[in-house]
């Protein structure tokens, strides 16, 4: 029996993987994670339907894709769900101009999205990857590609190009922005629960490894902080985010840096973890006594709060205020400081709700709702997987 499909998604620090059955609703059948890959790796399985959840630490450290795809297939195997496997669906983080909508992989399209490799690079080698993986596990099932940028193809053009000259532009040198699916997984949660106006203005804070802020008006993406590449916006777990492009000439220019030593400076030995010099890990930061630490947390907060006034400058104000990702829907301390940055645009979170991570957590005075809603970039890859029209969608409802 052909009736589930597997979307799988490879992040920077992580394998998240589920399976749902292939109907309109799309019921989820398995969900699972193994998580620090770099660190101390970890296996969360949350399973449907009665069977037990799995949660332990792996015993090899730290572990490389190959290995938490080996981990992922042997808890699909545990559950008999490779039979039933014929459509796998990949996060892709970048779809460069081109692919804007879900997309078979094949020989010609993979080969074109090699080439954002560079624009990507700790993700869509790793995406690509993860889908000649799944290729050989699964050598009958289609797989079918679904992209983090295209969400943000809806934006103004003003808030797509820098100012360079026009010619960078036509190549192809604009913001694509990140983060998309889990963005489209919350408008279709604000749509459930305002209707068509998806919470009006809103900003939505997706907080992990990555991380990056969405403006979306009525549900559809106005501006976000990420740019032409993963390095931009906000303070990330080892990225930079936005910096003054002088630093990268004097590193080229001045010290001298390789290409490849700028890639592993910025993607990887910054952020929080450059900042602290402790980790790149919230958990372990917040944990810490050490002033270094602690300055990665406020100088995270610090980006983030500047980051929401100049967003709801773009949408002319502000309605609603989501927190979604690690640590947005698992830090209380780090949303209570975003929300105390945000107090002058009306913002105020009731300190027990937020303590508790309940849905609603903003207080009765606040004029902006602020909600924690858990990311599922899975369930909006199984969602947009069911409008590739080039199937021909003949073989039953949700695919
Ligand atoms: N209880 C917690 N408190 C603070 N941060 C947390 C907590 N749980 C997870 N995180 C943070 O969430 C991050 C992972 O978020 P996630 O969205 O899963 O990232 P990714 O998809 O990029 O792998 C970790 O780096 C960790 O810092
Ligand atoms: C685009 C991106 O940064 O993804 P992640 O947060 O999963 O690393
Ligand atoms: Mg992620």
């Amino acid at each position: 029996m052909s009736d589930a499909v597997l979307v799988l998604n490879g992040g920077s620090s992580s394998l998240k993987f589920a399976v749902f059955e292939r109907r309109e609703e799309l019921p989820l059948l398995l969900r699972g994670n193994v998580s620090s890959l770099g660190h101390r790796p970890r296996l969360r399985v949350e399973a449907a339907a009665g069977r037990p959840k799995i949660d332990r630490s792996l015993d090899e450290a730290p572990i490389d894709m190959d290995k938490a795809f080996a981990v992922v297939a042997s808890a699909l195997a545990e559950n008999d769900l490779l039979r039933r496997i014929d459509r796998v669906g990949h996060r892709i983080v970048h779809g460069g101009r081109d692919f804007t909508e879900a997309t078979r992989l094949d020989e010609r399209t993979l080969k074109a999205l090699r080439l954002l490799e560079p624009m990507a690079p700790i993700h869509q080698r790793i995406n690509l990857e993860i889908v000649a993986l799944a290729t050989e596990l699964l050598p009958k099932a289609l797989q079918i590609g679904c992209f983090d940028t295209a969400f943000h193809s809806t934006r103004p053009e003003l808030a797509k190009i820098y100012g360079l000259p026009r010619a960078m532009t036509e190549a192809g040198i604009v913001s694509y922005g990140f983060h998309g699916l889990s963005y489209s997984h919350i408008a279709s949660k604000l749509r459930d629960r305002y209707g068509a106006s998806a919470g009006g203005r809103t900003i939505v804070a997706h907080l992990g490894s990555g991380a990056s802020l969405c403006a979306m008006d009525a549900g559809q993406s106005i501006a976000t902080t990420m740019g032409f590449s993963t390095l931009d916006g906000l303070v990330m777990s080892t990225r930079c985010g936005a910096l003054d492009p002088g630093i990268i000439l004097h590193l080229l220019q001045d010290r001298r840096l390789s290409g490849d030593e700028l890639v592993t400076l910025l993607y990887e030995q910054s952020g929080l973890l450059g900042v602290s010099g402790v980790s790149g890990d919230m958990r372990t930061l917040i944990g810490s006594d050490d002033r270094a630490a602690a300055q990665a947390v406020d100088l995270f907060v610090y980006r983030i709060g500047r980051e929401i006034g100049s967003l709801t400058a773009a949408m002319g104000g502000l309605d609603t205020l989501v927190f979604t990702a690690g640590i947005g829907e698992n830090a209380p301390l780090v949303r209570e400081r975003i929300g105390a940055a945000a107090a002058w645009l009306g913002v105020g979170l009731d300190q027990e709700r937020n303590r508790r991570g309940e849905e609603v957590v903003s207080n009765r005075n606040s004029s902006v709702d602020v909600l924690v809603i858990p990311a599922d970039e899975e369930r909006a890859v199984a969602a947009e997987m069911s409008t590739l029209r080039s199937l021909g969608n003949q073989d039953g409802p949700g695919l």
